[in-house]
């Protein structure tokens, strides 16, 4: 069932999944999935292995075309369900991918230039004109992922976490309205894992992000929404306290 409650002519949301089914094979990997990102909000995304936060990004991102439902963005304004991904990262749709994926054998510096060179935005096209611009942004998003003073090191000496604050920075550098992250704290020190939530908290006074993650404690740390996702629905919806005292959340999660 699609929720009646808002539809891409009355939503005032940023992100509107309405009644999303995506069949693997006849498995369904999202089943009639619906929630609703306000704009300005940052989401936390939890649930079981199998759940369908992947395909979830995935549908988001065009990379999965959903057998049913749409994916208003912007108030209404497009149907991502329509889009292909090139489209979608235009519009303003960010994506970082649980490993870092950055150039090691490149600086610091070098990667977020090429990051820049693969904008695919209008603003870009105007932007890479002005060179003292584009020094300011990179100089703006070192700051923001406190790697400024890391600026000419290579990428490969970077630690773990500093690798994926790097790509996160690159992400940043193409200026999304929205932030996709997938499990950003996977194998980082849990100093690491309170500055990503920190960073996070940072960006999202700027910019909406949705972040999928399974560690509880970083999830709590960020202090938003979360929403927890079973069998391709959402099983429920509320803040970390609400959704960890849910029977059912700590009966196919939590508990296990
Ligand atoms: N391309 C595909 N072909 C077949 N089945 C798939 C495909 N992609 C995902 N699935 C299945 O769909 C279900 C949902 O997977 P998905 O990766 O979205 O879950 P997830 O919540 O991201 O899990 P995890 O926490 O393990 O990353 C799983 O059972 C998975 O095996």
């Amino acid at each position: 069932m699609t929720d009646a409650t808002y539809n891409s002519e009355t939503t005032s949301a940023l992100l509107y999944l309405n009644g999303i089914s995506v069949s693997f094979d006849g498995f369904r990997a999202l089943n009639e999935l619906s929630f609703v990102i306000e704009p300005g909000e940052m989401r936390a995304i939890i649930g079981p292995n199998g759940a369908g936060k992947t395909t979830m990004m995935d549908v988001i991102t065009g990379k999965t075309r959903p057998d049913t439902g749409d994916v208003f963005f912007e108030q209404g304004k497009y149907d991502l369900s329509t889009l292909d991904e090139t489209e979608i990262a235009t519009l303003g749709i960010g994506r970082k991918f649980q490993k870092p994926t950055v150039f090691e054998m490149h600086t610091v510096e070098d990667n977020l230039q090429l990051a820049l060179k693969n904008d695919r935005g209008v603003k870009a096209t105007l932007f890479w004109k002005s060179s003292p611009e584009q020094e300011a942004r990179i100089d703006e998003v070192l700051e923001t992922v406190r790697l400024k003073a890391l600026r000419h090191r290579v990428a490969g000496s970077l630690s773990h976490g500093q690798k994926q604050w790097l790509e996160i920075a690159m992400l940043l550098a193409q200026d999304p309205k929205l932030l996709l992250v997938d499990e950003p704290v996977a194998g980082m020190t849990d100093v690491e894992t309170m500055q990503t939530a920190e960073l996070l908290r940072e960006i999202n006074r700027t910019k909406s992000v949705v972040v999928v993650e399974h560690d509880m404690a970083f999830v709590r740390e960020l202090g938003v929404k979360v929403t927890c996702l079973h069998e391709g629905s959402v099983l429920a919806e509320g803040s970390i306290d609400q959704v960890s005292a849910n029977d059912r959340v700590v009966e196919v999660y939590l508990g296990r």
